[in-house]
């Protein structure tokens, strides 16, 4: 906060602060349900996960090849086979001394038996194998309970399911889990130039993309979708949208219209039917950003602009969403790389400039601008892979300065 005291525009806040703000107004919104884990991918525990199982579950096999009491091996030396383990079918005969038991990857290590020889070192004559090595108790063989312990924690309430959790639940045998359901969000442009995407186009009207790039974004986000379609610049439909929205969803987001327009009716209903936490931040492109709270639910006024909207859904909504969701957030991951281009700018905003984040022949990170960075330009996020983010007091930078990079995550197709 001290920063803009100093130099950004009076009053403006940056997205730190703005979401500070944002995460103290809003609590969580935690309503348990329990899902089958074939729906878990996405949703957020509502409860840590114990492990119902020693993992693995039983001493087994990490190798093809034949068990043995690694005492008993000396390399040339015959030893009788006297019987197969198979993964799903153990071997569960007598082992006299000085034998050996064929066994498969995965197969229960025979009681009694305490190493695995792998096959390439195996030399077999009829029922008989000589081995060309000698081998340790515990080798090859995957002990019960070495990565996990009964009971012991593996998932921590508040992560969210991703494929590997998914993974997770399956191995240690969850069939269904508690989650918090899904944060729902109504979502609607506004603007009378807006026409849906296929329409043919008057003179002055252009395709609604908008609500197309958001609702990609806010699925990517876990959130339940809610498409309000487009409302045009009149106060009356502006506000019924509002009213409408605001009885379905838990988050209310509209694009365009929250300017100082004289067709920007975004503010002026929020304003009538609830409240303007704040409105408008020093961030560039996406300066007029609005959030408020409405009756039932939470607000986010997103620019017009198509990437302004976009950057102002990533750098703000997304994290709401995470908050409200009871995801514990993960830090985002931001990278020094060497500028290729000459950035202009003008102290007073943090600028989310798109590039392309690349490696050098040398090993080390590089980043160019993917050209004219109007806030209009919807091409220039979809050539990026990374904001190059300038902060509020940067003046330009030039060809080999170190600039700060934030690799695009799944919400805009990265990582
Ligand atoms: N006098 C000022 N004018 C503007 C300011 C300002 O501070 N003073 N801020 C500028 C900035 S920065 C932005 S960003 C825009 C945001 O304005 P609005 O949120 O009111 O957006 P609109 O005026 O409705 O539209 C802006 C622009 O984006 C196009 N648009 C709108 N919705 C969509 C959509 N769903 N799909 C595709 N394109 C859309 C619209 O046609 C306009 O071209 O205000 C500046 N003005
Ligand atoms: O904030 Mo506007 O997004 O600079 O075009």
């Amino acid at each position: 906060m001290a920063q803009q005291d100093c130099c950004s525009q009076p009053g403006l806040m940056l997205p730190a602060d703005a979401l500070e703000k944002m995460f103290a107004a809003a609590a969580p919104l935690i309503r348990i349900e329990e899902v089958a884990l074939e729906q878990a991918m996405g949703r957020v525990l509502a409860e840590d996960i114990h492990s119902a199982i020693d993992l693995p579950l039983f001493n087994n096999s990490s190798m093809d090849g034949y068990a043995v009491r690694a005492a008993e091996v000396k390399t040339g030396q015959k030893m009788a086979i006297a019987g197969k383990a198979f993964a799903g079918v153990p071997f569960d005969g007598d082992i006299p001394a000085g034998a050996c038991v064929r066994i498969m990857t995965g197969a229960p290590l025979p009681e009694g038996l305490d190493a695995i020889i792998m096959q390439e070192e195996a030399n077999v004559d009829g029922d008989q194998v000589s081995f060309n090595v000698e081998v340790e108790p515990g080798y090859f063989v995957r002990h019960r309970g070495s990565e996990l312990k009964h009971g012991q924690k593996v998932l921590s309430k508040g992560t969210r399911i991703g494929a590997a959790e998914v993974g997770v639940l399956a191995t240690v045998g969850h069939a269904s889990i508690k989650v918090n359901q899904p944060i729902t969000v109504a979502l609607f442009s506004t603007g009378d130039e807006l026409k849906p995407v296929g329409d043919d186009l008057q003179p002055g009207q252009i395709f609604d993309s908008n609500r197309h790039a958001l609702r990609s974004m806010l699925t990517e986000m876990d959130a339940k979708v809610i498409d309000l379609g487009v409302i045009p610049d009149d106060l009356e439909q502006v506000r019924a949208a509002f009213h409408k929205a605001d009885e379905l969803a838990d988050v209310v987001i509209t694009s365009g219209g929250v300017s100082v327009g004289e067709a920007d009716f975004i503010k002026i209903v929020l304003d009538e039917m609830g409240q303007v936490n704040f409105w408008k931040l020093a961030i560039k492109p996406g300066k007029p950003f609005a959030f408020g709270k409405l009756p039932n639910s939470w607000f986010c006024g997103l620019p017009g602009n198509p990437v302004s909207s976009m950057v102002t859904c990533y750098q703000l909504v997304g994290p709401m969403i995470t908050h409200l969701s009871g995801q514990t957030p993960k830090p985002a991951i931001t990278l020094n790389a060497t500028l290729t281009d000459q950035i202009r700018k003008k102290s007073g905003r943090q600028e989310y400039q798109r590039g392309v984040l690349s490696r050098n022949a040398d090993g080390s990170l590089q980043v160019e601008t993917t050209g004219a960075q109007g806030s209009d330009m919807t091409t220039s996020m979809s050539r990026a892979n990374c904001f190059i983010v300038l902060p509020w007091d940067n003046e330009g930078v030039q060809p080999g300065d170190t600039v700060v990079v934030e690799p695009f995550n799944r919400i805009l197709g990265g990582w």
